[in-house]
């Protein structure tokens, strides 16, 4: 069920305060992941609690990990090292992250286990994973392509060599390397096809594994090299979501304001981290920007290029379309939704025909959201400068950013449940 429509009021002064940005969602899932791995206890710090989070802490819960919250960013791990056939399906929601990283995971069990979620779950794709467990031996099945994912698990993820497509998303090679230290004996995850797009959260993947003591080498751009070592308790500290910080930058941006996140941007280990760059070149931002080393900051881009001094063509973006929504359509639909013609696809780019002068004005707009946090958040920031615009579906942050609304109304904007 959907939650009542949000009308923005656009503020008549810069945004300055202070906000802080939540827990990383990437590197959240991925903690709580390999601490379930590790036996022991594991205290995670700073951690998002969101929906993603909560569904990856309910499903290792139903594999026999104690998961405690103590308190409202932190996330106490208590495992045996081992994760427990779980006896019902686990549901996943449209968490991409959960999804993909337990359906490796999911081999390490003993005895079957399906992973489903939601509707649009069901429509993004999982057969490049698949094929990929196959190869190592393990019985992995999605009928359809995508989940549900039925997996045969057997206690291990065997050894050798794994070759995995990533084009579609960089999670299966995330995937592949937090199970490949569980395995029999060392296993090779070697990238086939193109290069990765988001390459970053490979980075980030590797760099979480090491901290619970995995050993991975790269052998060489295609190539990792995972050691059977499994991993060890540790205390982890998870950095702001740099994803999250993109709103708040890009709201200073636009507002010539002031907000204080209280972490640099310097120390930011996440791909979308580099979006900050950009957006400091508003209102002059480059005609033509690749969005595929920051890919959850598209939708951020997207929404500030309207208000620029020239049109943008944003580039490298087609695994937009299997995201929680298809991205793409949806930021053309919705920005034309605000004035005709301001948002277009050509393929799979997306051309945004910037107006400076559409701040100010009052273009009343309510604003499909398609159950995609991202698409909620961004469209926020159109509405900071122009009036009448209404966010349906606002609760849909919830994904990834519950205070959203919240750290917006601390900064003075008013806003109206419908
Ligand atoms: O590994 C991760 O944590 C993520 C990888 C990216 O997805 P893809 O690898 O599917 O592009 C990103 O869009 C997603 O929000 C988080
Ligand atoms: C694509 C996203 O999420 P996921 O793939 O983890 O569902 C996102 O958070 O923008």
């Amino acid at each position: 069920m959907s939650s009542p429509p949000l009308a923005i009021i656009p503020p008549a002064h810069p945004l300055v305060g202070r906000v802080t940005p939540p827990g990383s969602k990437s590197i959240t899932n991925r903690a709580l992941l390999l601490a379930a791995l590790a036996r022991g206890t594991s205290r995670l710090t700073g951690a998002l609690k969101s929906r993603d989070t909560t569904l990856m802490a309910a499903a290792l819960r139903q594999m026999g990990v104690v998961v405690d919250e103590p308190d409202d960013t932190s996330f106490v791990v208590t495992s045996p090292g081992r994760l427990s056939r779980p006896d019902q399906p686990l549901m996943l929601g449209n968490a991409g992250t959960a999804m993909r990283f337990l359906t490796a995971a999911a081999a390490l069990c003993d005895g079957t286990v399906i992973l489903d979620g939601d509707d649009a779950m069901r429509k993004r794709p999982i057969g490049p994973l698949l094929t990929a467990m196959q190869s190592l031996g393990i019985a992995a099945a999605a009928p359809t392509g995508c989940p549900p994912v039925t997996v045969q698990g057997r206690g291990h993820f065997g050894s050798g060599r794994v070759e995995i497509d990533g084009s579609l998303s960089s999670q299966y090679v995330s995937a592949l390397l937090m199970a490949a230290a569980d395995g029999q004996g060392p296993i090779e995850v070697v990238l086939a096809g193109k290069d990765l797009d988001a390459r970053g959260y490979v980075d980030l993947t590797v760099a979480a594994m090491t901290a619970f003591g995995a050993k991975v080498e790269l052998v060489d751009r295609t190539t990792w090299r995972v050691a059977p070592t499994g991993y060890t308790a540790t205390d982890f500290v998870v950095e702001p979501d740099a994803s999250a910080s993109t709103y708040l930058w890009a709201a200073e941006a636009l507002t010539q304001g002031r907000i204080d996140l209280g972490v640099p941007i310097e120390a930011f280990t996440q791909p979308d981290a580099k979006a900050a760059q950009l957006i400091r070149m508003f209102p002059h931002l480059p005609t033509v920007i690749d969005g595929s080393q920051m890919q959850d900051a598209v939708p951020t881009l997207a929404v500030l290029a309207a208000f620029n001094a020239t049109p943008v063509r944003f580039t490298g973006i087609a695994n937009l379309r299997v995201k929680e929504c298809d991205r793409i359509r949806a930021l053309a639909t919705e920005l034309s939704r605000i004035r005709p013609g301001l948002g277009r696809e050509d393929g799979d780019d997306l051309i945004v025909a910037a107006d400076p002068g559409l701040a100010g004005q009052t273009l009343p707009a309510r604003i499909e959201t398609y159950e995609d946090h991202r698409i909620a958040m961004s469209f926020a920031l159109a509405a900071l400068r122009i009036g009448g615009i209404v966010i349906l579906d606002p609760a849909c942050v919830g994904k990834t950013y519950p205070g959203y609304w919240d750290a917006l109304r601390a900064l003075g904007v008013e806003m109206r449940q419908l």
